[in-house]
């Protein structure tokens, strides 16, 4: 069989920047065709994007497909995570979208792990301590900001069931997606009824759970501006970071460093992560695992900025000197500094713009990086439970995969090896995110696991760049400044 003889299935990564679509070869993973479309995100106080562009961008990125996207027999959508999505009796969005980088949120997070026994409960019942990023956080920022709208609202949808929901014309999400949303119980497994009722949000507004390997349902009536015909199967869809790990063919041991728009650091797991401290999410993940996850607010385009702000490529990095930067320029997530800004310290007058631009990125990493280990330690966990777990604890450890637009930066590689102290992998495949929906929507036709279908196209391939000595001195002038610069940070 040649790379294109088909089924043909298509796979969607709708982030925060862009939506991008690959038209993949079931048989062999070849990517076909692939197409992408940018999203407007606003600035200032919060985040918020239309959905309504998302889907517009959808039909651009296929458009780009040409006659490869016409012929895919089944589409599946992965989109970013949390994103408050809401819906008039019509379908139409009520407003735009409140994204999962929005932290006007904050103060709803906070009052809710208080109001529900705290941040141990929060962790048992659903598997993370909801922060501003979560759905349940943005709707009661919603309620109690724009009552108008929040009582207008018909459905709640996450930003891949709204793009699914376009295709089919139904009200569906998946394990994966729901796990971020603070009102998906982890330890059940089921919608949290309980947490509804406190936000005052009717269960009925929200989509059907698809388990994993069920169709969401079938493309309905097809118009001009998608390619797909009437009856396309659609599968379930995830979050974007699930996604990836799908398009991986992910098994646990193996962590997973991703740098977008967010940076994010995650495993899979076998077993159902809670961490109190709330560094550690505890996803579901798309196939009926875990996905243990801790992701920072200011990564690649936090980075891109401040190399603006210097007139520097982002290339244009040097070492040394004592600077030390922490960007934190949207607030930050991990460590949880909703209401921080940026922090310049230790220059000289020797300091040079590259050896800023060099401590930006080590900020940027510092933080994914000291997550990384608490990742780990859920891993390591399921790795006591036995041999089919994790790795063999006498072997070095498995290179860290580096995924996500930053990936493809020599500045970004360099740090996360220095800064790790391990060796790094980095797939020849770009988009991982698009990658698991396709394998995902190709498990439909075939199957088979999603995350074997990735492995059977050999997505993970890549070259693996040497462990150097880790640095441990910039590790602990960062932490250092941290530990001290509390105030200054809106530390509470
Ligand atoms: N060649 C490159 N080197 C370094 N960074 C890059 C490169 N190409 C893209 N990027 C970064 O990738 C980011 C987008 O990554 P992506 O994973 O697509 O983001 P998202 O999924 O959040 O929309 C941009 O902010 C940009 O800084
Ligand atoms: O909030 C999270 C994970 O919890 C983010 O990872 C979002 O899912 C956005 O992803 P990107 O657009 O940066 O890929």
């Amino acid at each position: 069989m040649s790379a294109t003889d088909g089924p043909y299935v298509v796979g969607v990564d709708s982030s925060t920047q862009s939506t991008k679509v690959l038209v993949v070869d079931v048989a062999t993973g070849a990517v076909v065709a692939s197409g992408q479309a940018p999203h407007t995100v606003t600035t200032g106080a919060g985040r918020e994007s239309d959905p309504e562009q998302w889907f517009e961008a959808l039909c651009a990125a296929l458009a780009q497909c040409g006659e490869a996207a016409h012929r895919a027999a089944a589409v599946a959508v992965g989109g970013q995570q949390h994103g408050l999505v809401t819906l008039d009796a019509r379908g139409r969005p009520v407003r735009p979208a409140l994204l999962w980088n929005d932290v006007r949120s904050a103060p709803q997070a906070r009052r809710l792990v208080e109001e529900l026994g705290g941040a141990r409960a929060w962790a048992d019942r659903c598997g993370s301590v909801p922060g501003a990023s979560f759905t349940v956080s943005k709707w009661a920022w919603l309620t109690e900001h724009e009552p108008e709208a929040a009582a207008a609202t018909a459905a709640v949808r996450l930003p891949h069931d709204y793009l699914t929901g376009r295709l089919t014309g139904t009200g569906t999400t998946d394990r994966g997606d729901a796990s971020g949303t603070g009102w998906w119980a982890s330890a059940t497994e089921a919608y949290d009824e309980e947490v509804l009722a406190s936000v005052g949000l009717d269960p009925a507004l929200l989509p059907r759970v698809v388990g994993p390997g069920e169709v969401a349902g079938t493309v309905r009536e097809s118009h001009g501006d998608l390619p797909f015909s009437t009856g396309t199967l659609v599968a379930a869809g995830t979050g974007d970071n699930a996604a990836a790990a799908l398009g991986l063919g992910l098994l646990p041991g193996t962590p997973v460093l991703s740098l977008g728009t967010s940076g994010t650091v995650y495993a899979v797991s076998r077993r159902r992560p809670a961490d109190p401290t709330g560094t550690v999410a505890g996803f579901a993940d798309a196939r009926g695992g875990w996905l243990p996850l801790a992701c920072t607010l200011n990564c690649t385009q936090a980075v891109d900025r401040i190399a603006t702000l210097l007139g520097l490529d982002r290339e244009a990095v040097e070492a040394g000197g004592t600077a030390t930067v922490l960007p934190y320029l949207d607030g930050e997530r991990t460590p949880d500094l909703p209401h921080a800004s940026g922090l310049l310290t230790g220059v000289r007058q020797d300091t040079t713009g590259g050896q800023l631009l060099q401590a930006a990125y080590d900020g940027a990493v510092h933080a994914l990086l000291d997550a990384l280990d608490r990742v780990l330690a859920v891993d390591a966990e399921d790795a006591a439970d036995g041999p089919a777990g994790g790795a063999d604890p006498a072997a070095p450890p498995a290179p860290l995969v580096l995924i996500g637009g930053g990936a493809r930066g020599t500045a970004w590689q360099e740090t996360v090896r220095r800064l790790s102290g391990r060796a790094v992998r980095i797939p020849e495949a770009r988009e991982l995110v698009a990658l698991g929906a396709a394998a995902q929507a190709a498990g439909l036709l075939t199957g088979e696991d999603p995350a074997a279908v990735a492995r059977r196209w050999d997505t993970a391939r890549g070259s693996v760049l040497d462990p150097v000595e880790r640095d441990e001195e910039t590790l602990r002038r960062i932490s250092g400044v941290l530990a001290d610069a509390g105030p200054l940070l809106g530390a509470r």
